[in-house]
């Protein structure tokens, strides 16, 4: 099938090149010439694994390229896939800008009969407005369908090429038939639906994934109280088919440019039809302060960070990728700054991307994980990257000028901890360390 996606971030990058993979001619589009200039030598612009490889296969293949001129792409091809991006507005309600404006170039490319298939995340009625909008600028038939993405970012070409199901929202059985072929070489756990379930499908499955961590971060700040295991406890529960093992673990909440985007568009969507989503906006909420329990525990034990040099290890919102969006370590470290803590942060990908986002006279970015801890009073992983999990901790002993680690991902074992002399503060879970000073569980009888 001939494809043109439009917009080649996160989605739709690894979307084009993995229909390519499985045989189709796919065109990306792209509207930031640098982004496109970048892919066209070779490179790419984001850091996902395995991507640069399956580009360059496809690309010599003969069945993948890259350009701005989103005319002469639509006219090429038969399926439109739009990927641009749907961020928030202040509100919190998706900004379709974006979409609209891309919608609108795609009426007027038009040269004949096309699918145009939704794949950013859009709130339920923006199919239909969409294609309202590209009648207004085209002659020509077309059919819309909804079909929203799942991947997730650090695992996107895997997700992308086995998914767990695809949804086609359609209203028209023209389609079906066409989308069903380009999908079934990934799944056969396709479901067929109309286009407004399609689109509440996406923002419903974020939202539950969302409550699912919201959930287990609750119970691991009780954990913390009464002396029990999270990590435990989450196993045990997992053990449930009803419950499931998946987004189960605790720590400084979730970031992403997902979770907290589209947890707020149900919000708004659900207030837009008076309905007050009360769950969801306890999720959000719980999330927003879940990681300033890195902050308390700070403070727990340094009294005053005023004139504190700490150590951050992991910028990224998740491992393996270069993703900063909504990372909670924005948060946790402008308020180390407004603290007046000296901060030296490390990312072994994302600290460039995190750079753009935040400079301070007070913030040092460092080239290793061992430059910052160097005499740190104390270290917070906030990202599990693996490098941080295999790092020797009687090594990492010696390079803090006070043994304070607080882990926001439960990285670290007790038998790890076992030779060190680490205060050790970890998410939900018992004492694991000789020095800490937590609090002790209270007595329950
Ligand atoms: N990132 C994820 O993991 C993920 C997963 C599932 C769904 N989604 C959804 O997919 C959509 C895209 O997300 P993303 O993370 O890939 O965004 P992104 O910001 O990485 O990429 C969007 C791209 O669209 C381009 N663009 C914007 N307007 C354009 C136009 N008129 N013509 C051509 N290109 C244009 C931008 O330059 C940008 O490169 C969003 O709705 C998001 O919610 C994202
Ligand atoms: O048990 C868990 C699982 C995840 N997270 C956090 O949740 C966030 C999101 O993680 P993940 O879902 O793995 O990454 P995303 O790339 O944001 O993917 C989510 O958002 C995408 C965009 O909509 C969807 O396509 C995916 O299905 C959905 O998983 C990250 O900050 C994680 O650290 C936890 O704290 N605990």
């Amino acid at each position: 099938m001939k494809i043109a996606v439009i917009g080649t971030g996160y989605v739709g990058l690894v979307s084009g090149v993995c229909f390519a993979e499985i045989g189709n001619e796919v065109i990306c589009v792209d509207k930031a010439e640098d982004k496109i200039v970048c892919l066209q030598n070779g490179k790419v612009p984001i850091y996902e694994p395995g991507l640069k490889e399956m580009i360059h296969k496809n690309v010599t293949g003969g069945r993948l390229a890259f350009t701005t001129d989103l005319p002469t792409a639509v006219a090429a091809t038969e399926l439109i896939i739009l990927a641009v991006g749907t961020p928030s507005l202040p509100d919190g309600q998706a900004d379709l800008s974006y979409l609209i404006a891309a919608a609108e170039e795609i009426g007027r490319a038009m040269n004949g009969y096309k699918i145009i298939a939704i794949k950013s995340t859009v709130p339920v009625g923006t199919n239909e407005k969409i294609r309202s909008l590209i009648q207004m600028h085209t002659i020509y038939p077309f059919d819309i369908a909804s079909i929203p993405e799942f991947l997730r970012e650090g695992s996107a070409i895997s997700d992308t090429l086995n998914p767990d199901r695809i949804i086609i929202g359609v209203d028209h059985e023209e389609p079906i038939a066409e989308l069903l072929e380009l999908h079934r070489p990934l799944t056969d756990q396709i479901l067929v639906t109309d286009i407004r379930s399609a689109e509440m499908i996406k923002y419903a499955s974020n939202a539950f994934l969302a409550t699912k961590i919201s959930f287990i971060n609750e119970i691991a700040n009780i954990c913390e109280k009464v002396g029990a295991d999270v990590s435990q406890v989450a196993t045990g529960m997992g053990y449930d088919k009803r419950i499931g093992p998946s987004f189960l673990r605790a720590g400084i909440g979730y970031g992403g440019s997902c979770f907290p985007k589209d947890t707020e568009a149900l919000i708004q969507i659900a207030g837009n039809v008076d309905y007050e989503f009360k769950l969801l906006k306890s999720v959000v909420e719980v999330n927003r302060d879940q990681r300033f329990n890195i902050i308390r525990k700070l403070e727990l034990e340094l009294s005053d960070l005023k004139g504190k040099t700490i150590a951050i290890w992991g910028l990224a919102f998740k491992p393996e990728t270069d993703d900063v969006r909504d990372s909670p370590a924005i948060e946790i470290i402008q308020t180390l700054l407004s603290r007046g803590a000296q901060v030296k942060a490390y990312d072994p990908v994302a600290q460039d991307n995190f750079r753009r986002q935040l400079t301070h006279s007070s913030l040092t970015y460092c080239s290793t994980a061992e430059d910052a801890a160097a005499h740190a009073d104390a270290l917070c992983l906030l990202t599990e990257w693996k490098e941080f999990r295999e790092m020797s901790l009687t090594r990492l002993e010696t390079l803090l000028r006070n043994p304070l680690l607080i882990d926001g991902r439960n990285q670290f074992s007790e038998e790890q901890l076992a030779s060190t002399s680490f205060i050790y503060y970890s998410v939900g879970r018992p004492n694991l360390s000789k020095g800490i000073k937590e609090p002790r569980p209270v007595i329950l009888f």
